[in-house]
């Protein structure tokens, strides 16, 4: 089956009694994207309507009248949005004059055209990777258009708290890694892959750590990962590793003076997830796997907790003045490295619109230039992932080549633990025996995939 998922095609009365379905039949694939959007996001929005709420003063005390005024108006539109929601009523096209506006229009227009759509998109109605990405961008837009506190993250607040609240994971990297790094050139080769293949792991078992999956609970590293990545090994679904250090071995050698390796990392969530993507830079690098490390985050505030350049140079700052050796050591060598151009941050709009990875290539063919120029891409995360595979309910053994719908600037690698209920990529059977004893396998974050595609 090869079809993008509306949320729901029922009516009101007809959502009462898919409700009951979903409770008799079990119906986990609907009940995921109409639970998201029917609990998890009006939930966010009250979250960033309360945030607003709490800031109110220090508004005042920054623009005097002018923030409470702009704050009061970002509230209604916030609270006309999340009406519109609750009440599936039409999207709409987008008011504002930021640079995407027209792109997201466009789309809107392409979702009333599709021959086998649902008519007219509405909340419930139309792919829950659309409207998910829409409330996002509307969220943007309440502040955007509200000077004098345009520039005001709702999500911030958030993402620093995981941030500290996962201290002691990012202590227990940091000293990890430094420790790693007194040796690293003692290393063989299989020492040297022994450490990729920790590194990995511990940056794909980050991913569990977002916001949006918790509609904003706590949701950091309690513990140190290292421990425990023995024990997650069969957990991995899909561990293409190998494939991903024979692609970095064979880069190596046959780098020339002009040539250098380069990896890109797709960035997702910040906090702990930010750090573990950090370190892996870093021992790309520190081993000579990779000369350079490009990174992607967000231009816009988005999914709660994804990276924004704000948050990249925030996280490495807070690294640096830590009161720790191994975390400051961590943050100032990478501040060195973003100033000597190893490290380069870069965020583009595409990332932040509804369309999937198979029209990049049209949409934003800058992007997609400058990603062929990479030897690798690692993209992190579930959303990348969904986006990867056009969000569609693939059988679970379909080759994520062709799922990938001619998406190929480079070889590509996804770091993902599944959060929503697109698979491909699995052997025969194997989705069906875990579906058998775990109905809540795909979205529980417990498992995970190094999926793995070389290109043409
Ligand atoms: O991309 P991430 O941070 O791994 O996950 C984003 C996410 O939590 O948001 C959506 C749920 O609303 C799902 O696609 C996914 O589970
Ligand atoms: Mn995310």
């Amino acid at each position: 089956m090869n079809l993008t998922r509306p949320v729901c095609a029922l009516c009101a009365a007809g959502r009462v009694l898919l409700l009951v379905l979903v409770h008799l039949l079990r119906l986990e694939k609907i009940s995921f994207a109409y639970f998201t959007i029917k609990d998890r996001l009006p939930q966010i929005l009250t979250r960033v309507i309360d945030t607003l709420h709490r800031h109110k003063n220090e508004f005042f005390e920054e623009h005097g009248e002018k923030g409470v005024e702009a704050e009061k108006r970002a509230i209604s539109f916030l609270s006309k949005l999340r009406n519109e929601l609750q009440t599936d009523k039409p999207v709409t096209p987008l008011e504002d004059e930021l640079p995407d506006a027209a792109l997201w229009n466009q789309y809107l227009d392409y979702q009333r055209n599709l021959p086998n759509g649902n008519g007219e998109p509405s909340w419930f109605q139309s792919p829950w990777l659309y409207v998910e990405c829409y409330m996002y961008r509307r969220i943007h837009a309440a502040l955007a258009q509200n000077p004098p506190i345009d520039n005001f993250d709702v999500f911030k607040e958030g993402k620093a708290q995981n941030f500290f609240e996962s201290q002691e994971a990012v202590i227990a990297l940091c000293t990890y890694f430094q420790e790693l790094l007194k040796n690293i050139k003692d290393l063989d080769e299989k020492q040297l892959q022994e450490e990729l293949f920790k590194l990995l792991q511990v940056s794909l078992w980050g991913n569990k750590c977002d916001l949006s999956f918790s509609a904003g609970e706590d949701s950091s590293q309690k513990s140190s990962p290292l421990q425990s990545l023995e024990n997650m090994v069969p957990y991995i679904l899909v561990n293409d590793m190998e494939k991903v250090w024979s692609l970095l071995v064979n880069a190596k050698k046959n780098r020339t003076e002009r040539s250098n390796v380069r990896v890109d990392i797709i960035l997702d969530n910040a906090g702990f997830e930010l750090v573990s993507d950090l370190v892996l830079a870093d021992f790309l690098l520190s081993s000579k796997l990779a000369d350079e490390v490009y990174f992607h985050g967000k231009s816009i505030p988005w999914y709660v907790s994804d990276t924004t350049k704000h948050d990249f140079n925030w996280t490495i700052k807070q690294l640096g003045s830590a009161n720790h050796m191994w975390m400051s050591r961590c943050g100032i060598n990478w501040e060195g490295n973003l100033k000597k151009g190893v490290w380069v941050f870069h965020d583009h709009m595409f990332w932040t619109l509804p369309h999937d990875f198979s029209s990049m290539s049209e949409v934003a063919s800058d992007l997609y230039a400058e990603l062929q120029k990479s030897n690798l891409l690692l993209f992190k995360g579930d959303l990348n992932y969904r986006k990867l595979t056009g969000d569609r309910k693939w059988e679970y053994s379909v080759p994520f080549h062709q799922a990938l719908n001619k998406f190929h600037p480079a070889p590509l690698c996804s770091l993902r633990t599944l959060k929503s209920d697109t698979q491909v990529g699995l052997k025969p059977g194997q989705g069906e025996q875990i579906q058998a004893s775990e109905s809540e396998w795909m979205v529980s974050g417990k498992y995970g995939v190094v999926q793995f595609d070389a290109g043409l």
